[in-house]
């Protein structure tokens, strides 16, 4: 079976040629989200670790929706950081407030050089249809 490359047309365009996910055998990927707006994306980014967490968590949640699916379906999560040190645990507060406390999905934390727009954090998914 061929993926499905899935386009949504509510959350932010994409920064780069990719899709806003894709879909094989129930399993999406969720190509990583940056601190856009939908409505403006030309707009600056928003300012800080927690309002471009915030802005991400909520573009994400626009893709899964898309989709059908909701921060429930998460699996895996990859969260990217241009300023780790500094940023990592502002990032996991805004982070954790998306989620009951016991149905965390698995992450990975990345510390990068640099990320698409200049953004302080991109974060990408798996989600899996029930
Ligand atoms: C912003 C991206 N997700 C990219 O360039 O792949």
């Amino acid at each position: 079976m061929l993926p499905i490359h899935h386009m949504i047309g509510n959350a932010p365009q994409p920064v780069a040629p990719f899709s806003h996910a894709v879909e094989a055998d129930g399993w999406i990927c969720v190509t990583g989200q940056m601190p856009t707006f939908p409505d403006d994306p030309q707009a600056p980014l928003p300012e800080g670790i927690a309002a471009q967490t915030t802005r991400v968590m909520e573009n994400l949640k626009l893709v899964l929706a898309g989709v059908g699916l909701g921060f429930e379906h998460i699996v895996f999560a990859r969260v990217y950081l241009t300023e780790f040190k500094r940023d990592y645990q502002e990032m996991n507060q805004t982070y954790l407030s998306f989620f009951p406390p016991d149905k965390l999905p698995g992450r990975t934390c990345i510390g990068v050089t640099g990320l698409a727009l200049d953004a302080l954090v991109e974060i990408d998914l798996v989600a899996k249809r029930p």
